[in-house]
């Protein structure tokens, strides 16, 4: 058999599909096959003479060196898989067998692009993390931030909001806004003409670049938004954007396909908690005045006093029931009965602060907890801030209704270490403030009232 001649040789490198690079003993490429260009992006007389470590994607820098050092120290390294950014900013993924030599002073390195595996890895993973995001958070918002988390593993995701869309009210919101350069958009109805209102309305993903956003005008930071509609079986629910303000990070299709796979996973997560967290609210509070019911209440000051026995402070807890009710249900009808229930939750929650509680227990009986309270006398304050407040009047359908209400007071540790005995004490104290004629505030414990 003839021996083969260099340029033979020469084309049969250049013909194969991994790119075969030398690196010298100072970490510079001394010879790129053809195959380079098409890998890297770069034509191979734009790396020759380059040392590799610079076309590294960064975050992968370090472990590189190492894996240099093991391939001089070992003589070769079958596999070993890192990214490089190619000229066109896109990350590619690569994976080395090497070989160094001694006796020529190279290393011999056969790289192989994986992205496409890579990203096909990804995705499932991301498929994955979605559906167990959708599990294991606590609210939408905890949800979304995880979303967040998992497509800024997928593509750059450093700008990233969440818009949701109540067809049924026209309202788009949104609930999770993350931007380094601007504050979050107002919620509104679809009216306006924006990005978001283009792919909830066209339900089509879109992609804009700088140059398309305006031509006319030099934008001094380049902005590429990529956004992706959330479809359900019954419509668009929202939408997904991810914004770049950086020349270096650009959108390609590529990611567009991307966020397109994984929205179809991240809508049907958002639904499936909107409707986990309907029922959850549903469970836990009153239908009439949407206040928490006694449920709800028990956990609340379970959780108040954990809080307060760790924190060392103090906790009260009022038992209220309207005086004479039952005349209101009989003078006016039961819907004027309902419409003064309402009205009298909307005044207690303006008597306290938005992180206290204020319950529905039964009927015409609520129940307000005053969590972390570091003066105990405030709570007597609070008690007859209220007793006033419900003893003014209220207009009910033009009906003016008179009532006032019969309120016990607790408080923590003074008067109990758990939940259930301090509710039963406050609600004894109620009754006692309800024999002694009504309109009064009752402290557990006192036989004194106080009257009003
Ligand atoms: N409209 C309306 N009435 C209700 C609702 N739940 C309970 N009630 C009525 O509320 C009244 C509560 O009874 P009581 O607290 O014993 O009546 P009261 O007239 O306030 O008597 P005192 O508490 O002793 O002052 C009853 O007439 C119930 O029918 C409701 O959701 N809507």
């Amino acid at each position: 058999m003839e021996p083969l001649d260099r340029a033979f040789l020469a084309n049969v490198l250049d013909l194969m599909l991994d790119a075969v690079c030398v690196v010298d003993t100072e970490g510079r490429f001394v010879f790129v096959s053809a195959a380079g260009e098409r890998i890297f992006g770069y034509p191979p007389e734009e790396m020759i003479g380059r040392p590799v470590i610079g076309f590294v994607h960064p975050d992968d820098r370090e472990r590189t060196l190492v894996a240099v050092a093991e391939i001089v120290a070992y003589q070769h390294k079958p596999i070993f898989e890192n990214r490089y950014v190619r000229k066109d900013g896109r990350v590619v993924h690569i994976m080395w067998s090497a070989r160094w030599s001694p006796l020529d002073g190279v290393r011999v390195a056969v790289a192989r692009d994986v992205t496409a595996r890579k990203r096909a890895e990804a995705m499932q993973a991301a498929l994955y993390a979605i559906s167990e995001a959708a599990h294991a958070a606590e609210d939408l918002l905890a949800l979304f931030a995880q979303i967040h988390r998992i497509i800024d593993g997928l593509l750059p995701a450093k700008n990233f909001f969440v818009a949701l869309y109540d067809a049924a009210g026209d309202w788009l919101s949104f609930p999770y806004f993350v931007d380094q350069d601007r504050a979050p958009l107002e919620p509104g109805t679809l009216d306006a003409e924006t990005l978001c209102t283009e792919l909830i309305r066209g339900g089509k993903e879109r992609l804009v670049s700088h140059d398309a956003v305006d031509p006319a005008q030099p934008v001094r930071t380049p902005v590429d938004w990529l956004g992706v509609p959330l479809g359900v079986a019954h419509g668009v629910i929202g939408a997904l954007l991810v914004k770049s303000h950086s020349p270096e990070v650009r959108y390609g299709q590529a990611d567009v396909e991307l966020l397109k796979f994984v929205s179809a996973q991240i809508a049907d997560a958002i639904e499936r908690k909107q409707g986990q967290l309907r029922l959850q609210h549903v469970a836990q509070h009153d239908a009439l005045t949407d206040l928490p019911n006694r449920n709800l209440v028990r956990d609340r000051v379970a959780m108040a006093l954990a809080r307060a026995r760790r924190d060392g402070t103090g906790l009260a807890l009022m038992y209220l029931d309207l005086d004479d009710f039952k005349p209101v249900n009989d003078r006016f009808g039961h819907a004027v009965g309902d419409g003064l229930l309402q009205q009298v939750a909307q005044r207690l929650k303006h008597c306290v602060r938005a992180s206290d509680t204020v319950g529905r227990m039964a009927g015409d009986e609520f129940v307000v907890l005053l969590a972390q309270l570091h003066a105990p006398e405030d709570a007597a304050l609070v008690a007859e801030k209220i007793r006033a407040a419900l003893c003014e009047p209220f207009d009910v359908a033009g009906n003016a209704v008179l009532v006032s209400p019969s309120i016990g007071l607790v408080g923590y540790p003074k008067d109990g270490e758990e939940a259930d005995p301090l509710i039963d004490r406050a609600d004894e104290a109620m009754y006692r403030a309800k024999r002694a004629g009504g309109n009064r505030v009752c402290v557990a414990g006192d036989t004194d009232e106080a009257r009003a």
